[in-house]
């Protein structure tokens, strides 16, 4: 039973005004109404957040690993009531859901047993040498918490990037008390998951601080709690304008904290000659695939493909308009980024040179229409408008004079969650010269795959340079995320009795690189 309070370190409190959650699909209000945080809300949030962090900052590995464990059986619990209600909020359907519950407990699960490897502590040892001139001191480093983390939810993945997502999952894995501002689209969910989060608390026997829950529909909510000084850092999942708002209240604080902002990406894909040839039509239906899986509503979306102008170009253009006609009308997150997309689409088809490709079926409501368009090297070059997020199921496809042609097109690109190359060993060569280029461009380097779907491992980089993400330094997926809230910590000369366990001389079980050398 859903009661729409806010969750601030174990209380569930009423707050000042109230908003409601809309069935994706029909548009209607869903019961029941919920509470917008208060400014006191926020404050007293962050403030037990801040008292909770020194304990659970200093937890032995193993309790925070039971921690993130306890949360993803509690998850597993809600059932399929958790379903049901994020199929309403999202308009996404029940196997995607059912997905991205599956990657929300494994991506915990994951975090679980990276605590208790240790080796995200990044130990160093390098022992005094006296005989040095001038003498050498005794240097021990590891890595400590920043503290607390403020968590935005994203509207795209109502579990695996909300409240529990892999923003919380890593900041909790680093030792970081969470305050979630959640996604008014899908506060049910999120009160669901929540309600989860805090019955691990309580049988950790956590302070009740290291998690809170404010929900609201304004900004103001989202700039208090980044501006609140007790808040270290922030995760957010969402759009470039908002990703740039919070940095800037960021970097206007007295004490300016790191915001670890996803954007927006178009993700090039291109289609090298060789492959192309031999394999334009099934390449084709992939990239429908792709780019309308979800109603298009992934970071990760193909939203621009990249070819040389000839017939092997013109078999796929033919061969995606043929895919077009079989997708779906699909429900879209919001009415408000469907409304985004109709309108971007739209944009886009008024540029100069955007040539129609296809569209999918015509839906009512607030359904996205996938659309392709085609566009000469030349015209793409001219206009920035062909380069924006459409956020939804719409893709361009450029037709470039060259390989020369299309190099130069990468070269001038923004930063990119993922770049692809689809290749046979004939295009190799070729590859080889754009590779540094896909490189400095993007987070992922994709070969023969399209860029939707995110595995969460530990080499995954879900990142790359701005405005894919604001610190292209860093990945909000897979076990990396978790260097994202963590500092190192340098101990000159302190006396044994006073370090750390972990870097002590007789601590031996975790990956230590000692005076040089890498050791277990
Ligand atoms: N690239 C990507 O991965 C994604 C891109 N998007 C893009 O974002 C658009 C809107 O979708 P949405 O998911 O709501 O993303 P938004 O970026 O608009 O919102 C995400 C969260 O940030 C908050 N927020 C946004 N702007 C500010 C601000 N200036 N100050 C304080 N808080 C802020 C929102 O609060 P509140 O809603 O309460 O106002 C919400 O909680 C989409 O149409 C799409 O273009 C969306 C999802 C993923
Ligand atoms: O493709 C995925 O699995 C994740 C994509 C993502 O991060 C997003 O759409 O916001």
């Amino acid at each position: 039973m859903l009661h729409g309070k806010n969750l601030i370190a174990g209380d569930w409190r009423t707050g000042t005004g109230e908003f409601r959650a809309h069935d994706a699909a029909s548009g209607n209000t869903i019961e029941p109404s919920f509470q917008e945080a208060s400014a006191k809300d926020v404050a007293d949030a962050c403030a037990a957040a801040a008292e909770a962090q020194r304990v659970f900052g200093n937890l032995p590995r193993k309790d925070r690993a039971a921690f993130l464990r306890s949360i993803a059986d509690k998850i597993d619990a809600l059932g399929s009531e958790l379903t049901e209600r994020a199929m309403s909020e999202s308009g996404l359907p029940e196997a995607r859901l059912n997905g991205e519950r599956g990657r929300t407990v494994g991506q915990l699960r994951l975090f679980a047993a990276e605590v208790e490897n240790g080796a995200w502590q990044a130990l160093r040892i390098d022992h005094a040498d006296p005989s040095k001139t001038p003498p050498k001191p005794d240097l021990r480093l590891r890595k400590i918490p920043l503290g607390p983390v403020a968590v935005f939810g994203a509207s795209n993945f109502p579990l695996a990037f909300s409240v529990a997502g892999g923003d919380t999952a890593s900041a909790l894995a680093a030792g970081c008390c969470v305050v979630v501002k959640g996604h008014p689209a899908h506060p049910g969910t999120s009160e669901m998951v929540a309600t989860a989060i805090a019955e691990a608390v309580a049988e950790c026997g956590l302070p009740a601080g290291v998690f809170s829950l404010l929900n609201g529909t304004g900004y103001g909510l989202g700039e208090a709690l980044v501006k609140d000084p007790r808040i270290a850092a922030v995760g957010f999942t969402g759009s470039r304008a908002g990703g740039l708002a919070l940095l800037e209240y960021a970097a206007a604080r007295a004490v300016p904290i790191p915001v670890y902002a996803e954007m927006s990406s178009i993700n090039p894909v291109v289609l090298m000659p060789a492959r192309m040839e031999s394999a334009a039509e099934e390449l084709a239906k992939a990239y429908v695939g792709s780019l309308s899986l979800g109603a298009g509503q992934f970071c990760t979306n193909p939203g621009i493909v990249l070819a040389v102008a000839g017939g092997a170009l013109e078999r796929f253009v033919a061969a995606a308009a043929d895919a077009l006609t079989q997708v779906p009308a699909q429900t879209m997150l919001t009415s408000s980024i469907h409304g985004a997309y109709d309108k971007g689409v739209q944009t886009l088809s008024q540029q100069a040179g955007a040539q129609l490709v296809g569209e999918g079926a015509e839906g009512s409501g607030p359904c996205g229409r996938a659309v392709v368009y085609t566009v000469s090297a030349e015209a793409f070059r001219k206009n920035p408008a062909f380069e924006q997020e459409v956020f939804g199921p719409s893709s361009i496809i450029v037709s470039c004079a060259s390989l020369a042609e299309l190099a130069e097109i990468l070269e001038a690109m923004e930063g990119q969650l993922t770049t692809t190359l689809h290749m046979e060993p004939a295009d190799y060569p070729e590859a080889a010269k754009l590779l540094p280029i896909l490189e400095e461009r993007s987070g992922r380097v994709i070969a023969n795959a399209w860029p939707t779907g995110v595995d969460v491992t530990h080499a995954m980089v879900h990142g790359g340079p701005f405005p894919a993400t604001s610190d292209g330094r860093s990945t909000s997926v897979g076990t990396l995320a978790i260097d994202r809230f963590l500092r190192p910590v340098s101990y000159q000369d302190m006396p044994e009795a006073l370090l750390p366990d972990s870097l002590s001389d007789e601590s031996a079980s975790v990956l230590r690189r000692i005076d040089g050398t890498f050791v277990v």
